[in-house]
């Protein structure tokens, strides 16, 4: 059985949906940012804090436990920035709790969600996993800290764990039952689609000045259910023992910026933004692109969705999830 923690969120949501067709599943959530149709019927769901400790116990002692995949954190950059409590308390004293609970029952195998916040400003056009990491905010350095503390495990208690660095997760899922739900949403590809659903008034570009073709940030958008698909790939090759302790980042290699999104969205929706140029969002790099090299040779991981297919799968769930909301 695999306990998905985070698995009522975006992307553990996604994962969860892979893992079921499969495996046991049970799910630990505390719907702070997550929701509970999200979460897909097969799995148990266990509503709880990681923080909590009884919790946490009560299910090492009520299952028999593979592996963890833990996806639950804080994740917006510019609320780290002026709530780090909040980051250091959950992200990383409550990731703590969950490992202090696998070592003392015995549970070896873990999945963890990083990010390309760990590289900071990066120095080189295409990032690998052995680039320099230097977190530029708390969120990015909450998530560095515990990929130290993972190597201190291993060492110390024989962990076995991946580390997935997700570059900008995006798109939905195939059925159109779940995709990207957060409130307040902050992430680039959501914000247009609902703009272009008439529910914003406009959508803001954050930073005309940056050193890039067109003056705004690029990124390299990855499909939600590549990166599940990432997840069972890891999952096998920990458990099999093909590999252990290894670092991957997700990302598809291409960059697109702020301004090349907005057109792809308009395109796939043959609807027009309105657009209100500002300045740069604090803590904001110019470019992150992924080389998953790695990952690609190590693990087989293949990618199914481009640029045009995430927006296309997106713009379906925002669509879908609207005539839901107008026939209820
Ligand atoms: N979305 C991205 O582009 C992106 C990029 C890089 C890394 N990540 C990382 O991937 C992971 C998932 O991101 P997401 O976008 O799906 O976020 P999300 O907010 O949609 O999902 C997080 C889930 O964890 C749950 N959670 C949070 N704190 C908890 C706690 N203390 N106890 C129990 N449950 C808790 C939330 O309710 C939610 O269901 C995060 O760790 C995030 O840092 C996301
Ligand atoms: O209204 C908006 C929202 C965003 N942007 C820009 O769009 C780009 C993408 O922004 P966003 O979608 O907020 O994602 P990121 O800030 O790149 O962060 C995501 O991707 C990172 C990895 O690359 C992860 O670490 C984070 O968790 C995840 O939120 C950035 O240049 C933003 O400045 C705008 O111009 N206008």
């Amino acid at each position: 059985m695999i306990l998905v923690v985070g698995g009522a969120g975006y992307i553990g949501s996604h994962c969860v949906k892979e893992l079921v067709k499969e495996r046991s599943v049970i799910v630990l959530d505390n719907l702070s940012t997550g929701h509970f149709w999200a979460i897909d019927e097969k799995a148990i769901f266990i509503e709880g804090d990681l923080r909590d400790e009884k919790v946490v116990e009560k299910i090492f002692l009520s299952y028999k436990i593979d592996a963890v995949m833990h996806f639950a954190a804080n994740s917006l950059v510019s609320e780290s920035v002026n709530n780090p409590i909040k980051y250091y308390e959950n992200n990383v004293a409550g990731t703590l709790n969950l490992l202090k609970q696998m070592v003392k029952h015995n549970i070896n195998n873990f999945i963890f969600s990083s990010t390309a916040a760990v590289y900071g400003i990066p120095k080189e056009n295409v990032i690998t996993e052995e680039s320099f990491t230097n977190p530029i905010n708390p969120y990015g350095k909450s998530k560095l800290m515990i990929e130290e503390m993972l190597r201190d495990f291993q060492s110390a208690y024989g962990l076995n764990y991946v580390v997935f660095r997700y570059f900008n997760a995006a798109g939905a899922h195939s059925s159109k039952e779940i995709g990207e739900d957060h409130e307040p949403e902050t992430h680039l590809i959501p914000l247009i689609l609902q703009h272009l659903l008439g529910k914003r008034e406009k959508i803001k570009v954050f930073g005309t000045d940056y050193d890039t073709l067109d003056g705004t940030c690029i990124r390299d958008y990855i499909h939600v259910t590549d990166i599940a698909i990432a997840h069972i790939l890891g999952l096998d090759a920990l458990l099999y023992k093909r590999i252990d302790n290894n670092i991957y980042n997700l990302g598809n290699g291409h960059g697109y910026s702020v301004k090349d999104i907005i057109d792809m969205c308009e395109r796939v929706t043959g609807k027009k933004a309105t657009i209100e140029y500002e300045s740069r969002r604090i803590g904001d790099p110019a470019r992150l692109i992924a080389s998953s090299k790695k990952i690609r040779e190590q693990l087989g991981w293949e990618t199914e969705y481009n640029l045009n297919k995430i927006i296309e799968t997106a713009w379906e769930w925002h669509i879908n999830k609207n005539l839901n909301k107008i026939l209820k």
